[in-house]
């Protein structure tokens, strides 16, 4: 059978605009001689639809496209839709569902089994689970169509393979009944590494059941959440024999009767993988949100470089608007590393210095004698900051741009950020970055570019706020060696303070641990990132905030 797979970038509400993506593609398969196209888990409403799933009348929209659909593509042609549906549910229930559309009718539809629901996945919160699973006859073959989920029944990381009220591997169901093709249907967020996960859980099910596995997965950013495609096609031996780049839209054709005798490697360096989920996850976010422009401060410093960099990459140089906002406390190098970094990239930008507001600020003692009195303060420190964070919003407000946070991951643990300041912002593209895999991102940018193009001084000079005299991000916190590798533990691998403590300094982890769930507050008031890791700040990681964490128990 000649199965076509699309990997496209579906705009999460947009059912028009999906159907529409399907549309096309399946003209293009049925005039490339296909039998069958494969689209991704819910390409219909985007994924995730998150609450649009609750709203009165959008599941019931989204089964009367299913059914324009149907009457809409190319009758020769068999394609299989992902979509939210409320048919075949019991009242007020609904199941994610993937439709076999052929003949301008819909031949069957299946739901997904497993629902997610760890990490930034909620699925139960809405769907139904599949009762039953079966193989859908097409064309000679026993399609074991699943979703997404179904086939990580046996990931080390969920506890599906140990429960005892799951039914059991959704997709050896499927093999039980004779599937002569395992196709997936999924929409799997973008991680650093997880593409090679995805490909051992998958090639599990080809070699166990000795039949081809065939993986349709979306690209594009999506709020948090980025998603890297990479839609492939395993031999019976798991061998992967067809794939498509990360973060781009395609469409897979291979024949399964005569699937190309090769292996083909999917290692990609980890930078290049990180730089192309930034820049699709900012330029969605912008364009998805109605944004061609952005603006941000531009300090000198690596965070914001890293950020103009991305986002000119993203929108182009010419939709990038930086501010220098230069204090009494800046130096003469940052503003000439910034304004370096500008010529650069090409970006518009402009120099303000903000040293008469803060002056204003404090001849009128809005905060007080003692402000004045004791410059270069906590208060005095903050104010600097935010009166940026004014003149940033003021520009967005004004010209209808996009204000970005610079804020990385670290800085965002430790609190080490000034709310309505520095946190100001619609995105935060490096929230998910810690401060050491900035400073390699930029490396790699610079050996990719082929040249310099952010400024070495910005790499090499010490970490600074500019706030006060003087002041270095290490007079406060530990190296970001140390940190970071911390932070990794007690974030991303949820290790405790005692076991961490036998790798590094105890004092060290005991004060890291603390004032990370100290300032769990101003997480809550950060704007979104861009998920890379295995743990994010944000929905995935919902942490308390009026509690003690420190008990005889941490
Ligand atoms: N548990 C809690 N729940 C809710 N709110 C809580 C809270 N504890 C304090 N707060 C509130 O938060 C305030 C403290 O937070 P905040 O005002 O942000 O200020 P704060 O965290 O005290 O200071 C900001 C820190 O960020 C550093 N920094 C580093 C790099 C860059 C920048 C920059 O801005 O460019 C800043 C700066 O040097 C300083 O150490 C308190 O005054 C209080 O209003
Ligand atoms: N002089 C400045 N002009 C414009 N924006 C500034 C200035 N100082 C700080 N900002 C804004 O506040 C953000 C936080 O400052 P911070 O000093 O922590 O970051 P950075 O300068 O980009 O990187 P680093 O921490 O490596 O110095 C900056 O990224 C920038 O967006
Ligand atoms: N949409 C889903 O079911 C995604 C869950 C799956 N474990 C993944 O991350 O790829």
């Amino acid at each position: 059978m000649k199965i076509a797979l699309l990997q496209t970038n579906p705009t999460v509400g947009d059912l028009a605009g999906n159907a529409r993506l399907v549309q096309e593609a399946a003209h293009m398969a049925a005039s490339s001689g296909a039998d069958l196209l494969v689209t991704s888990e819910l390409v219909l409403s985007g994924y995730p639809p998150k609450d649009l799933l609750s709203r009165q009348g959008f599941v019931a929209a989204c089964d009367r496209w299913i059914d324009q659909l149907a009457g809409q593509l190319p009758k020769e042609l068999g394609v299989v839709v992902g979509h939210p549906t409320q048919r075949d549910c019991p009242q007020g229930r609904i199941a994610n569902a993937a439709s076999l559309i052929h003949e301008g009718k819909v031949l069957a539809t299946i739901h997904k089994r497993l629902l997610p629901n760890y990490d930034v996945f909620d699925e139960r919160r809405y769907f139904r689970p599949a009762q039953k699973l079966a193989p859908i006859p097409f064309r000679g073959e026993k399609l074991g169509i699943h979703i997404c989920e179904d086939a990580w029944f046996h990931d080390p990381a969920t506890f599906y393979a140990t429960d005892p009220e799951l039914l059991g591997d959704p997709v050896a169901e499927l093999g039980k009944q004779g599937a002569t093709l395992l196709i997936n249907l999924s929409a799997s967020p973008f991680e650093v590494g997880k593409s090679r996960r995805r490909h051992e859980l998958m090639a599990y099910h080809a070699r166990h059941w000795s039949i081809p596995f065939l993986f349709a997965d979306q690209i594009g950013g999506n709020d948090d959440l980025v998603f890297d495609g990479q839609s492939f096609v395993l031999d019976a031996n798991g061998a992967c024999v067809a794939t498509l780049p990360a973060f781009r839209r395609g469409l897979l054709q291979v024949d399964t009767q005569a699937l190309p005798p090769r292996q083909i490697s999917l290692q990609m360096p980890v930078e290049s993988d990180l730089h192309e989920a930034l820049v699709l996850g900012i330029r969605d976010y912008c364009h998805k949100s109605g944004f061609t422009d952005c603006v941000l401060g531009l300090s000198g410093g690596v965070d914001s470089a890293l950020v103009a960099y991305l986002a000119a990459r993203a929108l182009g140089a010419e939709h990038v608007h930086g501010l220098l906002l230069p204090s009494r406390y800046s130096t003469d190098h940052s503003l000439e590393d910034a304004i370096l970094l500008a010529e650069r990239l090409k970006i518009d930008h402009c120099t303000i210095p903000i040293d008469a507001v803060h002056r204003a600020y404090e001849t009128i003692a809005v905060l007080g004698e003692e402000l004045a009195s004791k410059p270069a303060g906590l208060a005095d420190q903050n104010l600097q900051s935010r009166i940026r964070g004014a003149i940033v919003m003021a520009r967005s407000n004004h010209h209808g741009w996009l204000a970005l946070a610079t804020g990385n991951k670290s800085e965002l643990a430790m609190g080490y950020c000034t709310l309505y300041g520095d946190m100001n912002g619609a995105l935060a593209p490096l929230g998910d970055l810690y401060k050491g895999e900035v400073y390699r991102l930029c490396e790699f940018i610079n050996q990719q570019e082929g040249k310099e193009i952010i400024p070495a001084n910005i790499l090499t000079k010490p970490p600074s706020a500019e706030l006060a005299p003087n002041q270095f991000d290490q007079d406060t916190l530990p190296p970001y060696d140390l940190l970071d590798e911390i932070l990794r533990g007690l974030i991303d691998r949820e290790e405790s303070v005692a076991a961490l403590s036998h790798k590094f300094p105890a004092s060290t982890v005991e004060w890291v641990a603390r004032r990370l769930d100290r300032n769990e507050y101003k997480r809550w008031q950060m704007p979104p990132g861009i998920k890379v890791s295995p743990r994010a700040f944000g929905v995935g990681r919902r942490m308390p905030m009026a509690a003690r964490c420190d008990g005889d128990w941490a």
